[in-house]
Formats: C-alpha cells, structure tokens, sequence
C-alpha cells in the first residue's frame, strides 16, 4: 500500500497523534475496501508498546484485513500508519507476523528449519549462506517454543498446533519489536495455547509489543493489557479492565453475542 496516505491536509491533528514514536503501531482513518464494500472505515486505532493487545470483534469485522492493511500487504483506500512513529519502509524490518494458519499453504515442501529461517533472510540476504549463528538462532527459536526436535520435519507433516508453533519460532526469529499475529490460538490444544501465551509473555517482559487477533472473549482478561474492538468500524479501545465492557461488547457484536457470553463476561470481571 501506499504506506503514508497523508492527509495532513484535511486531518492535521489526525496525523500528529498518529506520528507517535512510543505507540509501536497506530492507524489514523483507515479505510479498505474489497471491491465496493468497505472492510475497514476510517479506523483510528493506538496500541500502547510494550503489551499485550487483542483485538476482537465478529467474523467478517474487518479483523485480519487489518493487520494486513497496517503490515502494507494490502493496499488502503485512505489512512495512515505508523509503526514506531515511523512509515512502514522505515520500520518493517521491527515487525514480525503471523498469519491466520488458514490461509499458508502447508503442502509448500520445505522443512520447519528452513520456515524457520524465513524468519533470519531480512539479516541474511537471500542467498547468503546461513551461517552457523544463524541456525543456532533458528534452533534457539525452535527450543523457545517446544518444538527443537522437529528441525527436519517437513511442515506439512506437523499437528495444527505444531506448525502454529513453528510460525510462531519464525517470528521470533526475526527478533523484531512488535509481533503481530492473526488467531494464534485458533485450533490449537490447551497446551500448545499456554505455551503460546508463555512464550507471547515473555517477549512482553523484554519490552516488546504483541498485537493479536483474538477471539476467546473469555481469555480476554487474563491473556491482554489492552483491547481494541472493531466491526468495520472502531468500536472502542484502551486498557482492558475499562475498555472491554459487555457495553462495548454489545457494540460490536450486536446481537451476535449471546446473552450467556455477556453474562459470563460480566462473572469474570470484564
Ligand atoms: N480477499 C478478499 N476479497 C474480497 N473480500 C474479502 C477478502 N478478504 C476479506 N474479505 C471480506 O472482508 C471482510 C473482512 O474480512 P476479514 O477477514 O478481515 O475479517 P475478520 O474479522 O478477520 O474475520 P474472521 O473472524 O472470520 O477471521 C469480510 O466481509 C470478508 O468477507
């Protein structure tokens, strides 16, 4: 995409709060649409570094278009983004992504080492050869999420919540600053979800940002610091325990959610 769409002309105050260096990732008036239909609408949306942030909403609400939107792999109709205060061409090398597994091509013949080191080509250079650090840091990667064994496995032949895993170790790999991920808990057991969560914690111990797509509204709480809820438009945003209100939620899920998930939310807090 045509990463700064200014619009200082006619939002200028828009695009100063948008230029914030601390916030790892803010959009100001985004806007995509598929075709005629709008997925996004002037979306303003500002995460705060060093968290954990989920965004939720209904399916279809726009979720994953965007996280691709603000990563520049689809092109906006109007808006800004800004990852670190900076345009996407200065600050990608920052960010690591992981895609809805849906949506990769796992029959691809390649092993988990070799996924792994997609990760590392952003230092390495395409046809460098990888050194021996260079494994040692996608093994490391590996080890960080359970999966060290596997480096040799095809990926195709991995469980669903393996070859989670694995994307999730590329993305480490990357040591970027902020970690975008689209549903990295969906379809995956108990245990692959806690480890996840570990390994998604820890990043967030050293500093750094996780902005995730998340759809367990009942995890919310526990998993997150801060929450920003969408359904085409921005329906709200902020600190979980103010933000994610069964009002917010009604908001944005209409009267998609059921009376029993409201009254659960409100049991646990929310
Ligand atoms: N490539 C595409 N071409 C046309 N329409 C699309 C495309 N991708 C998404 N859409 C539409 O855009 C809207 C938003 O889709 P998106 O995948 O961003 O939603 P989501 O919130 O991530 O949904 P889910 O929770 O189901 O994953 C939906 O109406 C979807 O049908």
């Amino acid at each position: 995409m045509a990463e700064t769409l200014t619009l200082a002309a006619t939002h200028g105050a828009r695009t100063d709060r948008a230029a914030d260096p601390a916030s790892p990732l803010a959009v100001r008036g985004l806007t995509v649409s598929y075709g005629d239909k709008p997925a996004l609408f002037s979306v303003d949306a500002t995460f705060p570094a060093g968290a954990m942030s989920a965004i939720v909403g209904p399916n279809g609400a726009g979720k994953s278009t965007f996280l691709k939107a603000a990563l520049g792999l689809i092109p906006a109709v109007s808006g800004e983004v800004r990852v670190f205060g900076q345009g996407l061409a200065a600050a990608r090398d920052r960010i690591a992504y992981v895609p809805q597994r849906a949506s990769v091509d796992w029959d691809f013949p390649t092993t988990v080492i070799d996924v792994v080191l997609m990760g590392r080509y952003r230092r390495l250079g395409l046809f460098r050869r990888v050194s021996r650090a260079e494994r040692a840091a996608a093994t490391d990667a590996l080890a960080r999420v359970g999966m060290e064994g596997f480096a040799d496995r095809q990926i195709g032949q991995l469980s669903g919540g393996q070859q989670q895993r694995v994307f999730l170790a590329r993305a480490l790999a990357q040591e970027a600053d902020l970690y975008l991920l689209d549903e990295p808990f969906a379809g995956v057991d108990a245990a692959t979800e806690r480890a996840i969560i570990d390994v998604l914690k820890a990043l967030k111990s050293q500093g750094q940002s996780v902005i995730a797509v998340h759809h367990d509204l009942s995890t919310v709480a526990e998993y997150f610091d801060h929450v920003f809820l969408v359904n085409v438009r921005a329906m709200g945003e902020g600190p979980v325990a103010t933000a994610f209100t069964p009002e917010a939620l009604a908001r944005t899920y209409g009267g998609r959610l059921a009376a029993t998930q409201l009254d659960q939310l409100r049991l646990t807090g929310a």
